[in-house]
């Protein structure tokens, strides 16, 4: 019986990255923050953490729940708590919420105890993923497209500030968005390396 293996998937899993910093990753709703960073971890088999997932499970309501009853200041006072938490937590991959970055104070902390990577994306692109789901309530608007373009210009140039800058095209399949943050993380020594 002959046996062939694909290793196409598996390879390259058996070099061993070491993570000196927290990886934030920031960006617009829809850029792959949540799915990118989960397969991030995994690649890197070091802990994932999602400040959004984080905010749900401790209030145990959703995101459009704590907005719709406790309103977004109350929302970005939380987010602010949980990220200073996530960061003084295990070195892993966290993935933030699409307005974390807005705030000084979160890009201080962020910036002084782990690295910030954006995931840019262009505007189609992250319409395209964001169009079919209701789990964002700063898009339920009449018009949900001119807020997310309103936002999205308002936002790119603080996103611009982060430490590493990571393009998501359409095109790109989250295990490729991956090789491509792997490969930016390498550029900064203080951040990855290759055991
Ligand atoms: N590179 C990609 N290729 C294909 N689908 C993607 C990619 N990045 C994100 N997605 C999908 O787009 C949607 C939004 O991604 P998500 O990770 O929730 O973004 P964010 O957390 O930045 O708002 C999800 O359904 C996700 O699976
Ligand atoms: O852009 C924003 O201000 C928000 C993005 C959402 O996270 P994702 O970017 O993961 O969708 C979530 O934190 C909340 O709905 C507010
Ligand atoms: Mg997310």
């Amino acid at each position: 019986m002959s046996e062939i293996k694909h290793n196409a998937h598996t390879e390259g899993t058996d070099a061993v990255f070491e993570l000196h910093k927290t990886v934030v990753l920031v960006g617009m709703m829809g850029a792959g923050k949540t799915a990118v960073g989960r397969a991030l971890a995994a690649r890197l088999g070091v802990p994932f953490l999602d400040s959004d997932a984080e905010i749900e499970s401790a209030a145990n309501m959703t995101i459009p729940e704590i907005f719709e009853r406790d309103g977004e200041p109350f929302f970005r006072a939380k987010e602010s708590q949980v990220i200073g938490r996530l960061l003084d937590a295990e070195k892993g991959i966290l993935s933030t919420g699409g307005g974390a970055f807005l705030s000084e104070l979160n890009r201080q902390m962020i910036t002084e105890r782990g690295v910030s990577v954006w995931l840019r994306a262009d505007l189609k692109v992250l319409w395209n993923r964001v169009k079919h789901k209701d789990t964002r309530p700063l898009l339920r608007t009449a018009d949900p497209y001119a807020t997310l373009r309103a936002l999205y210009e308002a936002r790119v140039p603080v996103y611009a500030q982060a430490g590493l800058t990571v393009e998501s095209d359409g095109e790109t399949s989250i295990e490729n968005m991956v090789d491509r943050v792997v490969n930016a993380m390498l550029t900064r020594p203080d951040v990855l390396e290759r055991k």
